[in-house]
């Protein structure tokens, strides 16, 4: 049993046979059946008008399912007031929906004052986030949402869902607006805060690269609403279900893996008779082999140091990153 009374392995979201038929006949979502772990990322990703932002709705009730059921913690969300449901439930869309007479710092503190944490607390805390989404809380915290452009106004929105700190968090698109360069160091701090806290999330996007990088498990849509693959991030790009999934991960999948495979220490050479010259900067051990290769590249060297801490552990070289690539596809 966990501190909720649920047992482990109950998941924290499960989907059975869920549909959506809209009014006018269009067939949104076909027979689904998903379920995200607790404080896993599940990413959807697919083409325009698959069934995304219909599938991530019926999860908060923004919109009914016409068949099958979802539960939330073991508990069927159609027993649940919908407002009390979405209370629990964080819920970052592209356009946020900031409040517009609020300075950004107070739109980022809003709920946890109304949940009783004192003003000063919200505020470091407010700024904190601010911070981390890349956001000067000194310049940006004391503006209004009018004031900021509009990628700038999507990172406040994340801000502000993650001071909540809501078990779960639903995304769709948060990082849509945001530029190509701000939005990869966006996606991994995101990842790391998401992680420290424990939240699941569930992401919309159709930037595969996005969901390659911040998914624990992706689920790929298909036309008519329908669930072509889900599984890890190397599972899709290594062994895409059927050509749909093929084409949607795209020809550049060997690139594209890199930045899924970990380092591992028994691909590393030792140390032994490399001198600090040769070695250049080091990486870290959880780096992945896309930031080994991009350091190699930076360094303009044929090998880079890996760190533990602070401690070196080892070298890596173009051949230790094939065996990483390797042995990571045979798995
Ligand atoms: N209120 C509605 N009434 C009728 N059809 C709708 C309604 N909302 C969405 N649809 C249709 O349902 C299908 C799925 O839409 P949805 O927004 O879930 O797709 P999506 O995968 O999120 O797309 P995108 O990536 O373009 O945002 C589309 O064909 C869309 O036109």
């Amino acid at each position: 049993m966990d501190a909720t009374g649920s047992p482990e392995t109950t998941p924290m979201i499960r989907l059975s046979g869920v549909g959506k038929r809209y009014a006018d006949g269009t067939v949104a979502v076909h027979d689904l059946d998903l379920e995200v772990g607790r404080g896993e990322t599940l990413v959807l990703v697919g083409p325009s008008g698959c069934g995304k932002s219909t599938t991530l709705k019926m999860i908060n009730r923004l919109i009914e399912p016409t068949t099958g059921t979802i539960e939330i913690d073991g508990r069927d969300v159609t027993g649940v007031d919908p407002v009390q449901l979405r209370r629990g439930i964080g819920y970052v869309i592209q356009q946020v929906g900031l409040f517009p007479h609020q300075k950004v710092v107070d739109n980022v503190m809003t709920v946890p004052v109304l949940v009783g944490t004192s003003r000063s607390q919200a505020r470091s805390r407010a700024e904190e986030l601010l911070a981390m989404v890349g956001l000067e809380p000194d310049v940006h915290g004391p503006r209004y949402p009018h004031q900021l452009s509009g990628g700038q106004r999507q990172r406040v929105g994340v801000a502000r869902a993650l001071a909540a700190d809501p078990p779960l968090l639903l995304m769709d698109e948060p990082f849509g607006a945001v530029d190509p360069v701000v939005r990869v160091r966006l996606q991994e701090e995101f990842r790391e805060l998401a992680q420290r806290l424990g939240t699941t999330v569930v992401m919309v996007t159709h930037d595969i690269d996005e969901a390659v990088r911040m998914g624990d498990r992706v689920a790929v849509f298909a036309e008519g609403g329908r669930l072509a693959q889900v599984g890890t991030p190397l599972d899709l790009l290594a062994r895409p279900a059927d050509d749909a999934v093929a084409r949607f991960v795209g020809s550049e999948t060997g690139l594209r893996r890199l930045s899924v495979v970990p380092l591992r220490r028994e691909d590393l050479e030792p140390l032994d008779g490399v001198t600090g010259g040769q070695l250049g900067a080091a990486i870290d051990l959880d780096s992945t082999l896309e930031d080994a290769l991009a350091a190699m590249l930076r360094e303009d060297r044929a090998m880079i140091g890996v760190r533990d801490g602070v401690a070196f552990v080892g070298v890596l070289t173009p051949a230790g990153v094939h065996r990483a690539l390797r042995a990571a596809l045979a798995e």
